[in-house]
Order: C-alpha cells, then sequence, then structure tokens
C-alpha cells in the first residue's frame, strides 16, 4: 500500500488530501465497491464505527448515511452526513478489459439532522474509492479462477474535522487509522469473496 498526503490547513485545521493505492489479489473492483457500498456490511469493517443510519434511499445505488465514530481521544466525538453512490465505469483504455467501479462519499445536508446540536462535532468529507480489476488469463485455456484476478485500489480523501482539534493530534489519527482502515476493509473482502462465484 503507498499512502501519499499533503499537509493543508483551513481555519487552522488540519485537512489533508489523502491518496493511497493498494493492490490486492484474488477479487474484483465490484466486489470491493459492493461491500464497500453496502450499509449491511458496514459494520463488519469499520470499527471506528458507534452508530449508522441509511436517512434516505435514492435509489438502488445511492444513499445517503448519518454515522457517529467512536471517540479518538484527545478528539471529540465526530459524526458523518453525506450521500454515498456506487457506479460502474466504462474502462476507456481497454474496451474489451473490465470495467472500473467506484464508489463516492460526500458531506450533505439534512433538514432532520443539523450539525453539533448534540454531543458530535460534525465532520466534512469527500471520499472516491476507484477499483480497477485485472485479469491475467491461465495459459492453458484453464477456468479463470481468483488466482487470476486481482484489483487496483485508488482511496483519496479529504475530511475536514468540523471543530477545531490540534494539527497534531489529527495528522496522528489519520497516520494510524486509515492504514488500519484500508486493510482491515480489502482483509474482509477477500475473506467475504473466496468461495464465492466472481462478481465482474
Ligand atoms: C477526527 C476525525 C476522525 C475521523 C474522520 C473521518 C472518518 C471517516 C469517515 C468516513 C469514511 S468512509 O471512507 O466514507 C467509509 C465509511 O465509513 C472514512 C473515514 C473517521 C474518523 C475517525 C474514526 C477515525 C478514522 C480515521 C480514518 C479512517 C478511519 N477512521
Amino acid at each position: 500500500m503507498r499512502m501519499y498526503r499533503r499537509e493543508e490547513e483551513v481555519d487552522g485545521m488540519a485537512v489533508d488530501p489523502l491518496k493511497a493505492v493498494h493492490t490486492v489479489p484474488g477479487i474484483t473492483g465490484h466486489e470491493v465497491c459492493h461491500y464497500f457500498f453496502g450499509p449491511q456490511y458496514r459494520y463488519d469493517w469499520e470499527t471506528t464505527l458507534e452508530q449508522m443510519t441509511v436517512l434516505e434511499t435514492v435509489s438502488d445505488d445511492t444513499l445517503v448515511f448519518l454515522q457517529t465514530h467512536k471517540r479518538i481521544w484527545p478528539a471529540s466525538q465526530r459524526d458523518v452526513l453525506f450521500w454515498s453512490h456506487m457506479r460502474k465505469l466504462p474502462n476507456e483504455n481497454d474496451r474489451d478489459g473490465p470495467d472500473l467501479w467506484t464508489v463516492v462519499n460526500n458531506s450533505t445536508t439534512h433538514l432532520d439532522y443539523p450539525p453539533n446540536v448534540g454531543k458530535c462535532v460534525r465532520i466534512y468529507l469527500k471520499v472516491c474509492l476507484l477499483c480497477q480489476t485485472r485479469v491475467d488469463p491461465p495459459k492453458d485455456g484453464a477456468p479463470l479462477t481468483r488466482d487470476n484476478i486481482s484489483c487496483k485500489i485508488t482511496y483519496c480523501s479529504v475530511v475536514n474535522p468540523g471543530g477545531w482539534a490540534p494539527a497534531s493530534v489529527l495528522r496522528a489519527v489519520y497516520k494510524r487509522e486509515y492504514p488500519k482502515f484500508l486493510k482491515r476493509f480489502t482483509a474482509y473482502v477477500v475473506n467475504q469473496t473466496k468461495n464465492k462465484p466472481i462478481m465482474f
């Protein structure tokens, strides 16, 4: 996993853009996005999650979430309200190759859930998960197995922590939590799919 961060501050708050690139054998981009987008799986892999509610089902590929994350000392507890959209993208570079898949999470507002009225500080985020499946067909024309596929995952995020917290503290949290979060999530997808038919 390669991680890239740019140190940026807005109103004295660290909002460091992050890009992580991670290639995982044995899974497809559709499978990665399916398990990242699906609310029914989130408590399985998002261990910093305290509560998650689907506020609105806009369509089968677009949901509005309200999430409360566990407090990470010494920052105060945070929540986040965002729309999440999953879609397949045509492979412009290889029309015969597998499609790309993406999930975008973007903070939004909801009249019934105004920010910062309870114990939580509302964070604001933009997240893009872009997945490219690679197929290396078996030489002998044997059927395709999970040994012949891999997925290049590109995860980009910008998180505004909402309320002020020391930049050094936030950077320490992000530096510790993001690699754990991405490795835990991808290991979850490998485990969930290993005995299932490949979902392209
Ligand atoms: C002080 C701010 C803390 C903080 C900000 C942001 C997030 C966070 C929210 C959502 C998403 S996601 O990619 O949309 C997946 C859906 O949950 C990733 C990260 C989590 C934390 C807290 C819990 C810590 C954390 C940070 C990084 C990754 C995972 N967890």
